[in-house]
């Protein structure tokens, strides 16, 4: 056998990428227990990829691999009866954006003299604590958005939420605010709910929405779909960084193979993505859905959201997405955290990571856009984020081998190159859902039956004729109000710069 192995040219990440600065969110401070990581990095280290560690499941990915509590027990139960009321049981029944009927100032009233419920208890099960963190969002979503539009700002949000969910959200390494963590990891259930999620058993069933329409389950299913999809991509990196740790000529061969076989899972998960289009109406989408989701960082003058009831030390363990400046200046705001979003999935960042796109800051890009990325890692558990951390610098890295072996090994290097292609035919995939559920629906009115399910128009109401409004894509705005499609075309474009060969056919643009 004739060995090809290291020395490789030496590898760290370009200064300034967003995974080489530490994270700023402050979790609990457990941290990754691998040899690799006690070893400092220098042990080899390619079993613990997928680890328990990082609660990272070998056969679910980032799902996790038992099955999700579908209802707290008693004494959180009362969390759960609150969730019920706001939910209702059918489409139009449950508690309505931006308030005002009888029914959601009852409700509201309800949560504010509501019981804080120790949550000591529920520490000891991971489980619980994921249903609690859920729950307690979504309960948290349903208050910040049923309050009148005249409330006082920062919005106080009361103590029975507060409290726990402030309690909760550190021992998951979460912030307090409704994440995909929540809408996806922790809320699905597989078409055979007792036997473990897979390929064959797919996430099937959403255990809580805003609405009760099929749109949202979707949504949130579909998205758990391109998780259990991305399963199999994580065992493929993990099989290729073994590969990389013996780095001799079969094992170059056997990584073209890895490679080529993740450009077809990666292809998998942008299909999976696609299908969003048959299943989800981009009327509800928009108008219906996406509302509950905004953040207390809702546009530039927003005063965030004011968590009652707990001492400033207590915040400050959660504070990441605190605005500094705001402190300096004594300005009074709330936690600026965003809503949920697939841009939070560590999925798509750990292929990032193995394929080495680069998505750090160029120095003329606006500060707030460039940092999205770096800022969705706090939305993610704070295993996840280790084990992304872990994968950054694992000791021999993809990249600089495939550079390396680029002359002498033409099919390696293709093979790199097919798989960065896929990446980049998921991101315009994406990019095409972005255009249909966003772009188009922000240009024309809601149809007179979202209308009334909004509350804004009465059943039999004159229909009124669409008016196209001028909204231009270069206006249009993203979670945390980053310039949405150029943020978008420059992750794919990234995608394509990292190719050892100059990309082939035409770019998809987005009008
Ligand atoms: C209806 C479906 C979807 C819509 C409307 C949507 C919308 C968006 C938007 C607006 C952004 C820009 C950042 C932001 O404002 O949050 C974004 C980013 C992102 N989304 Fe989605 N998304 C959808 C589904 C998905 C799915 C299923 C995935 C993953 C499997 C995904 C993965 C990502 C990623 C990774 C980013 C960061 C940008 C990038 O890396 O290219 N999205 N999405």
């Amino acid at each position: 056998m004739t060995s090809v192995a290291p020395p490789y040219p030496p590898f760290s990440l370009p200064s300034g990428h967003f995974l080489s600065l530490p994270p700023s969110y402050a979790g609990p401070s457990t941290s990754p227990s691998t040899s690799s990581a006690q070893s400092g990095g220098l042990a080899p280290n390619t079993a613990s990829l997928a680890s328990a560690d990082f609660e990272v499941d070998v056969r679910t990915g980032f799902l996790p691999g038992s099955k999700n509590v579908e209802r707290l027990p008693q004494p959180w139960e009362i969390w759960e009866e609150a969730l019920d009321a706001a939910r209702g049981t059918a489409v139009g029944d449950g508690l309505r954006l931006g308030g005002g009927r009888p029914k959601e100032v009852l409700w509201r009233a309800g949560i504010e003299v509501m019981a804080v419920v120790d949550t000591e208890a529920l520490q000891t099960s991971m489980g619980l604590m994921r249903r609690a963190h859920l729950v307690l969002s979504f309960l948290l979503h349903f208050y910040a958005h049923t309050s009148p539009s005249d409330a006082p700002r920062p919005l106080a949000i009361p103590a029975s939420i507060a409290i726990p969910i402030l309690q909760i959200a550190p021992k998951l390494g979460l912030p307090p605010i409704l994440t995909y963590s929540d809408t996806v990891l922790y809320n699905f259930l597989p078409s055979r709910p007792d036997a473990s999620v897979s390929i064959v058993n797919p996430p099937e069933r959403a255990l809580v929405t805003f609405t009760n329409t099929r749109s949202e389950e979707q949504f949130y299913v579909i998205s758990a779909q391109c998780e259990i999809a991305g399963a199999e991509a994580l065992r493929i990196m993990r099989q290729s960084l073994d590969e990389l740790f013996v780095g001799d000529d079969l094992a170059l061969r056997r990584l073209a193979v890895y490679l080529r076989k993740l450009a077809k899972q990666i292809d998998r998960v942008g299909d999976i993505t696609l299908s969003m289009i048959q299943h989800i109406d981009p009327e509800e989408f928009y108008h219906l859905i996406r509302p509950w989701f905004k953040g207390g960082d809702d546009g530039p003058g927003s005063l965030g959201w004011a968590f009652m009831g707990v001492p400033d030390e207590g915040v400050a363990a959660v504070a990441a997405a605190e605005n500094t400046a705001d402190r300096a200046e004594g300005v009074k705001r709330g936690k600026l955290f965003s809503g949920p979003s697939a841009g939070q999935s560590s999925l798509i960042h750990a292929i990032d990571i193995f394929l080495t796109v680069d998505h750090s800051p160029s120095a003329d890009e606006v500060q707030n856009e460039a940092s999205f990325l770096q800022r969705m890692l706090e939305y993610m558990p704070l295993a996840h984020r280790s084990f992304l951390g872990h994968l950054a610098d694992h000791p021999t890295p993809l990249r600089p081998v495939i550079t390396h072996y680029a002359k002498t090994h033409p099919k390696l290097a293709a093979a790199y190159d097919l798989a960065l292609d896929a990446l980049k035919r998921f991101r315009e995939k994406h990019m095409r859902i972005v255009s249909v559920f966003i772009v188009q629906q922000a240009r024309r009115q809601p149809s007179d039956r979202i209308r009334v399910l909004l509350g804004t128009a009465e059943e039999g109401e004159e229909v009124e004729v669409e008016v196209v409004q001028a909204v231009s894509v270069e206006e249009m705005r993203g979670t945390g109000g980053s310039p949405l499609f150029k943020f978008l075309k420059r992750c794919r474009d990234n995608t394509t710069r990292a190719m050892i060969a100059a990309p082939k056919g035409p770019v998809y643009e987005l009008k």
